[in-house]
């Protein structure tokens, strides 16, 4: 009895570790009938689950199990060492109580070394920093002279591994030109060169969606959902302010930040239009120009791609990025595949082959195409992105 519950427990985890939902969804979703007990293991299991992770390593409880997975095993083990103990009979009760000097040792053993009494004082509050990703703003410097100002102003160049940063200190990122790494805790709000617009704090995640587009000098680009304007600012800057950036966003408020950081940053070749993209038409004169588009929406639920890929039957539209700050795979290779489906006019086109963390493979699809970014992994937010190319364009 209430083995359903640790299955369930289970299946959301799995849910959420394969990017497939949200903790909150999953559990809503789950059919299991006590869903206040199901949410309680599960969230307070999160909570432990950097040093549950190292308990399950440490006893090699995994190679010793039968049919108990590792997303399994942890709930387990948060029950037995720190929650109410096993709530069920029969083989998981079993699985643990055969093993429980190895775990409660092992527990001990780490409460040592952490120096911590109590088990709250085992949960990880603290998220790793991330680094400070600023972004040279080649509208109004060049590289070379950013590079001469900073060092000017006492901070060295370094060239080593971005966690390991540190104050005064900046690297090159590796991947996205002009884009400087800082350690975390540098604050350059009142510095000169981000008060003239020379320096925009930008995270590399949130770089990518430009650096990937990557507009070539003269041509028309629309920016469907660009407020506050860091990716249109960028996308100005590869095209060096030539061609014509339409910077579309439909709320009021967001676009008047977006007029101050654009004047801000130098951008001469951009409209603002205040607007629900869904409503341009495209078949407006003034779009007829248009190759690129870029698609940085808030949320994917609207299905905002694939009604953009379809209004481009009517313009020239060759390359469009869509990107998200969401790590779920429901508003990433999920909308991409319903994109390409409903728009078999458009293809997939590889992002930066050099990057490792690649999109979710879907099958007949191929979405593995597409990046994701992870905090853990890639040092930058979570993120998203995917290049459509037109079928009829050469890559
Ligand atoms: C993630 S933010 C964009 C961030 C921006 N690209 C940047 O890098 O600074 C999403 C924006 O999309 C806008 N948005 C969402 N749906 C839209 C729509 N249908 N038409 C126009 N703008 C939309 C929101 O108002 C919001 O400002």
């Amino acid at each position: 009895q209430n083995m359903a519950l640790y299955k369930s427990a289970e299946e959301v985890l799995t849910q959420v570790t394969t990017y497939k939902s949200s903790v909150k969804k999953s559990l809503f979703a789950s059919k299991f009938k006590n869903p206040k007990q199901l949410a309680a293991l599960v969230m307070e299991t999160l909570k432990y689950k950097v040093i549950l992770e190292e308990i399950l390593e440490q006893t090699k409880l995994l190679k010793q199990s039968k049919g108990v997975s590792h997303n399994l095993a942890l709930f387990l083990l948060y029950d037995f060492l720190i929650g109410k103990g096993i709530q069920c009979g029969g083989k998981l009760k079993k699985f643990v109580s055969s093993r429980k000097s190895m775990l409660n040792s092992a527990f001990a053993r780490m409460k040592i070394r952490k120096k911590v009494a109590k088990n709250e004082d085992l949960i990880e509050t603290k998220h790793p920093l991330l680094p400070k990703y600023l972004r040279v703003n080649t509208l109004t410097t060049t590289f070379k002279k950013m590079v001469v100002a900073l060092e000017k102003d006492g901070y060295s160049q370094v060239d080593i591994n971005e966690n390991e940063i540190e104050l005064k200190q900046f690297s090159v990122d590796p991947d996205i030109s002009n884009l400087l790494v800082f350690n975390p805790k540098t604050d350059l709000h009142a510095h000169q060169l981000y008060k003239n617009g020379s320096l925009i704090f930008q995270d590399k995640a949130s770089c990518l969606s430009a650096f990937v587009l990557d507009p070539a000098p003269h041509t028309h680009v629309i920016d469907a959902c660009a407020a506050p304007g860091n990716k249109t600012s960028h996308l100005a800057a590869i095209m060096n302010n030539t061609g014509k950036l339409f910077a579309v966003d439909r709320d009021r408020d967001r676009v008047k930040i977006m007029e101050r950081q654009l004047q801000k940053a130098n951008v001469q070749n951009c409209e603002i239009i205040n607007s629900d993209f869904m409503k341009l038409n495209p078949t407006d004169p003034k779009f007829q120009k248009v190759e690129c588009i870029l698609v940085d929406p808030s949320c994917s639920g609207s299905g905002i791609v694939s009604r953009d890929l379809e209004n481009q039957k009517d313009t020239n539209a060759e390359r469009v990025v869509y990107s998200t700050c969401s790590i779920h795979q429901e508003e990433n290779e999920d909308v991409v595949k319903s994109a390409l489906k409903q728009n078999p006019f458009f293809k997939l086109l590889e992002v930066m082959p050099a990057w490792t963390n690649r999109g979710i493979k879907m099958v007949n699809y191929e979405t593995q195409k597409c990046i994701r970014c992870d905090p853990a992994v890639n040092c930058t937010n979570g993120f998203f992105v995917a290049l459509f190319l037109h079928n009829t364009v050469s890559q």
